[in-house]
């Protein structure tokens, strides 16, 4: 796959997003039995190399990939679009990582990545972004910042998250037109239970779901327990079978 697979062209229309309007996707790999990790959040490798392959052609489609915070401290990503041939000088994803407290670790992967490969600079990777709440200390702000990330301090909402019906103007005062939202859980479940931005449009405006057939049993479902009423009803968009794996497009109804 030396190309952008043509049905994630033909129906993320990512391409057509701006500043003022982002374009919101909602992606993940999941087993059988809907679970997106092992027990006590251990990464489990769902995706076949065919559909991690078109992950991270997903991930180049985008301005910004983002996790929440457990996500990064369980799984020390890179957020990279490493995969894709590096001859095509494709514009890297921007990272962005959710953190109310900003409990970022300062030692984390990515921005170990960051701090020394220099050359690497907006060839391959960007400078990690941690949007946190506005009340964090600032000696922390200092200390994240010192150590080479990019803090955004926002509003938090009543349960001390960072609101997903705000994450549209956020990314329109970054000059992002597009984020792929990666997870985990908890971040995937606010996302999905939130059906509207601030302007009262859409919210999340495609949902790619990478289905593995194994099952995982004790582990980390799609959305935490307890949390699977309410969810929205999603349209199915197109469905393509990538190696071993299905992967779905849909829309929120
Ligand atoms: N298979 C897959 O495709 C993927 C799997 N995963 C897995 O997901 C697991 C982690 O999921 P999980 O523990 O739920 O953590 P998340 O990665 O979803 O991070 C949750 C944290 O994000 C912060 N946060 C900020 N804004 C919000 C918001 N609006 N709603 C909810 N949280 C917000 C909170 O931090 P605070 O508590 O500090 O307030 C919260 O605890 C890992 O095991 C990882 O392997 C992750 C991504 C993809
Ligand atoms: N698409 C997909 N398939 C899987 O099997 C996965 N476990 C994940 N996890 C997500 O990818 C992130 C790690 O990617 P990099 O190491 O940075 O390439 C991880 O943090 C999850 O967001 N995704």
């Amino acid at each position: 796959m030396s190309q952008i697979p043509q049905f994630l062209v033909d129906n993320l229309f990512t391409t057509s997003a701006t500043t003022s309007r982002p374009h919101i996707t909602l992606t993940w790999a999941q087993s059988l039995d809907s679970k997106i990790a092992g027990p006590g959040g251990q990464r489990v490798i769902l995706s076949g190399p065919e559909s991690m392959l078109m992950t991270h052609w997903m991930r180049s489609m985008h301005d910004a990939i983002l996790i929440g915070v457990n996500t990064l401290i369980l799984d020390n990503p890179r957020l990279q679009a490493n995969l894709l041939p590096p001859s095509l000088n494709l514009p890297p994803p921007q990272p962005l990582i959710l953190d109310p407290k900003l409990r970022f670790p300062i030692t984390s992967r990515i921005l170990n990545e960051w701090n020394t490969k220099p050359d690497q600079r907006g060839k391959t990777m960007r400078q990690p972004w941690i949007i946190c709440g506005e009340n964090v200390p600032t000696e922390r702000v200092r200390e994240v910042e010192g150590a080479g990330a990019r803090v955004v301090l926002v509003k938090l909402d009543d349960r001390a998250h960072i609101p997903p019906s705000s994450l549209p103007s956020i990314l329109t005062s970054l000059g992002l037109r597009s984020v792929m939202i990666e997870g985990g859980s908890r971040i995937l479940s606010t996302f999905l239970h939130c059906p509207k931005r601030d302007d009262g449009s859409k919210l999340v405006n495609s949902v790619v779901v990478t289905v593995a057939p194994m099952f995982i049993g004790e582990g980390i479902g799609v959305v935490p327990e307890g949390e699977d009423v309410g969810l929205p009803a999603l349209k199915t968009v197109h469905t393509e079978k990538m190696g071993k794996d299905a992967v779905m497009i849909c829309a929120v109804e």
